[in-house]
Parts: structure tokens; sequence; C-alpha cells
């Protein structure tokens, strides 16, 4: 049996799914893959650090699930992403129904101006793609730190990285342009745009579920979770996304501020004489829900609270999405479906609630009581846009682009 081995570093995490190829159905088809275990690590370098593993028996649809304790996987609290990385590879090795490893597929969040498709990569590859650690400081590291582990542990197996930039590769030149001088942009000071992995998921998958006869060829997908974009996607291509140069820019996330007035930047260096990590800190780290808040960065810690501070959080996360979306509305020339996707555009009702309300006058109607239960259409059967919750899954699109990079290849 041989197998793909999927690997989402994040900030603090590591997300992992090891899929069985069905070597009868040849070809780049998702059908040849069987999602075999998945689980993430979560909390890394922090004393909050948790595993969860769930196992899916071969041929049945039902997940049995169990959560490994620290100890029975040998784990310290404090762990990093590298010892994450090498438990997990030791514990895949000792399974009794191990197969072969036939390709590991990485998500690396930044391409640059070279990266538009998965690559097997090369060490010259990974030192390219170390040069782009500054536009994506939470992530680019995470990424490549275990590439490089696993080069040198299993240099006969390929490691093959899925970029989130690529699905954004081909938007139009006037969304990726910034008005600056053009010596500037040609340096690839231009917005690249992140989540792709998750909008091409949501793009192959969204035809699935719409009826027959429903219009999608104009779609904005909200990606919501810890770090959040949208994406405005025409006949399937994205021409338009909130995020930028870099994974800070447009929503307001967790804990980056999103979109603001570049003068402000200036100011922080000029007048509050802060440093460029300093800015970059307060940006990327002490800002967003949990710089608002003051309380959390977690919806759901938000959700529950009665404190004023929480609320304006919401408020303004709600707000800042609302006004995207008719933004990205505009790039589109109008909106046939909108898609909610990934942590809180997954499961939390009231966020939608708000920012579909917000909508109104763009033709969409809740259905309050499909967004309650999380369903998968929470629009009203009269709405002009379709509001839809599809659940992201970038690991099966990494692992979908190794199989077709695989065969490719042979
Ligand atoms: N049931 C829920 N209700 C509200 N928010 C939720 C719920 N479950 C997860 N979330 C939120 O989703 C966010 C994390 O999203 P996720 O997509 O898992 O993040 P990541 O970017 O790390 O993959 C957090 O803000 C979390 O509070
Ligand atoms: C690019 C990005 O922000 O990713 P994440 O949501 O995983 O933090
Ligand atoms: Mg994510």
């Amino acid at each position: 049996m041989q197998e793909i081995l999927v690997l989402n570093s994040g900030s603090s995490s590591v997300k992992f799914a090891l899929y069985h190829i069905n070597t009868e159905e040849s070809g780049p088809s998702q059908r040849a893959l069987t999602l075999t275990y998945s689980g993430h690590f979560s909390g890394l370098a922090t004393s909050q650090c948790r595993v969860s593993l769930e196992y899916r028996e071969p041929g049945q649809n039902s997940h049995s699930y169990r959560l490994e304790t620290l100890e029975a996987l040998g784990l310290t609290p404090a762990m990093n992403h590298e010892d994450a990385i090498t438990k997990l590879m030791a514990w895949l090795a000792q399974r009794e129904d191990k197969g072969r490893l036939v390709a590991i597929g990485h998500r690396v969040v930044h391409g640059g101006q070279t990266y538009h498709e998965a690559v097997r990569l090369t060490a010259d590859d990974v030192a390219e793609l170390e040069k782009l650690s500054s536009l994506a400081p939470l992530h680019q590291s995470h990424g490549l730190a275990p590439i490089k582990l696993l080069m040198e542990q299993l240099p006969n197996v390929p490691q093959i990285a899925c970029f989130d930039t690529a699905f954004h590769a081909h938007q139009p030149w006037v969304a990726r342009q910034f008005a600056l001088p053009r010596e500037f942009t040609a340096k690839g000071l231009m917005r690249y745009g992140f989540h792709g992995l998750s909008y091409d998921y949501i793009q192959r998958t969204l035809p699935t579920v719409l009826p027959g006869d429903a219009p999608h060829s104009r779609v904005v997908v909200a990606h919501l979770g810890n770090g959040a974009s949208m994406c405005a996607i025409r006949d399937g291509i994205s021409v338009a996304s909130t995020m930028g140069f870099t994974a800070l820019d447009g929503l307001p996330m967790g804990t980056r501020s999103g979109a603001l007035d570049p003068g402000l930047v200036l100011h922080l260096i000029s007048h509050e004489k802060m440093s460029v990590d300093d800015v970059s800190t307060l940006l990327y780290k002490r800002s967003g829900l949990l710089g608002v808040s003051g309380i959390s960065s977690d919806m759901r810690e938000l959700l529950a609270s009665d404190a004023p501070e929480a609320e304006e959080a919401i408020e303004l996360y709600c707000y800042r999405a609302a006004r995207e979306i008719a933004s990205l509305a505009g790039a589109l020339g109008g909106l046939d479906q909108l898609v909610f996707t990934a942590g809180i555009g997954e499961h939390a009702a009231p966020v939608r609630a708000r920012i579909v309300a917000q909508c109104e006058w763009l033709g969409m109607q809740l259905d309050e009581i499909a967004n309650n239960r999380d369903a998968a259409c929470i629009s009203l059967p009269g709405s002009h846009v379709g509001v839809w919750i599809i659940p992201t899954d970038e690991e099966r699109v990494i692992a979908s682009d190794c199989l077709a990079l695989l065969n490719k290849a042979s």
C-alpha cells in the first residue's frame, strides 16, 4: 500500500493527514485517495500543547476517535514544531498497518513570484523560499522547517510544496498592483493573496453541493479561521483577495490587525519610536480580536463573554467582513454565491448572521434556523445570493496535488 503524508504547519500548530493511494484507480482524481489518519498538534511551544488523532477504518465511513495523551506519545508539554514532526514520524513508522510513503506534501504559505504550482523541492528551492520568511513571519519558517528535517531524515521520499499563493497567481494584473512607482512593482512588491489551498478546495466542492441550476460564476469565499481572508472567484479563478503582499492585509484576524492606513505605521515608527520588530509584533501578534477585546483571540471565548470590549471586537470583525464582501462583489460585477469556511466561518452562527445581515442590500436573506444548525445552505429559497457553509480541507488539496505530480513524473 502506498501512502502520502500531508503536513500543514501553522504558527502554533501542525495538522497532519495520511492518505492511502488506491492504485486501482490511477490518475489525479481525488477518488484515488483514502484518508486513513488525521490529527493535529496544537499549542506548540506553550504549556497548552495537545495532540489529537483520528483514525478511519479502511472502507468505512465513520471515524473512530481517540485523543492520545501526551505521555502515550512520549511528548513533553513545551514541545516545539520540530519535536512534533519527529514524534509524528516515529509514531507513523511503528504502525502495524504501515504502507510505503511515496511523498510528503507540505503547505507553504508564500511562493513569491516564482512558485505557481506544486513542486518537488530541492535544497535550492528551500533556500529560495526561506528568503520570503519576512513576508510571512508567522508561517513560512514553520512550513519550511519540517521540509528541511525530512529531506535529511528521508532523502528518498519526495518533499512536495503546495502554496497558499498559487491559487491567486492568475488574478488580473489590476488586482495585483499597488499604486507604487513601477520599479517597486518590478521587485515583486505586489498583492499575492493567501489561503489559496482552502479556496481551491471550496472552488472544487461548491458545484457538487449547489442545486444543478444555481448560478456560480461569481462567488465570494470567506475563509474565517485564526487567519482570515476572502477571495472573489469568477468561473473557478481567483480575481481578487483581501490579503495582499503579506498575510496581514484585509480582515482583522485573531491577533492580526488586517488593513490599516499605511500612514499609521509611519506614525508608530516616527512618533511612538517603535522598532520594526515592535511594529511587527504589534500588528501580527497583539492586534485583531485579541487587541480590540483585550480578552482573547479566540472567537468562542469572545462570543461567550459579557464584556463590552468582546462585543466591540465582534462588531468590528463583522463590519469589516461585510464591507469586504461588498468590495469583492464590486470586483466580480455582482454576486451569485457566498461561502463561509474555516473555524469561525464553519461554526460561529452569530458571526455569520451579523455579516449576512449587513449584506442584505446585496440580495442576501439568511435562513436563521439553517444558520443556527450550521447547515450547508443557510440562505432562504428566495435569496438572490445563495449563502453556504462548506468545511474546508486544505490537506485534501495538498494530497491530490501531490498525487497529480507523482502521476506526471511516472
Ligand atoms: N464552535 C465555534 N464557535 C465559534 N468559533 C469557533 C468555533 N470553533 C472554532 N471557532 C473559531 O475558529 C477559529 C480557529 O479557526 P481554524 O480554522 O481552526 O484556525 P487555523 O487558522 O488555526 O486553522 C478560532 O477563532 C475559534 O474560536
Ligand atoms: C495565511 C494564513 O493566514 O494562514 P492561517 O490562517 O493558517 O494563519
Ligand atoms: Mg488555517
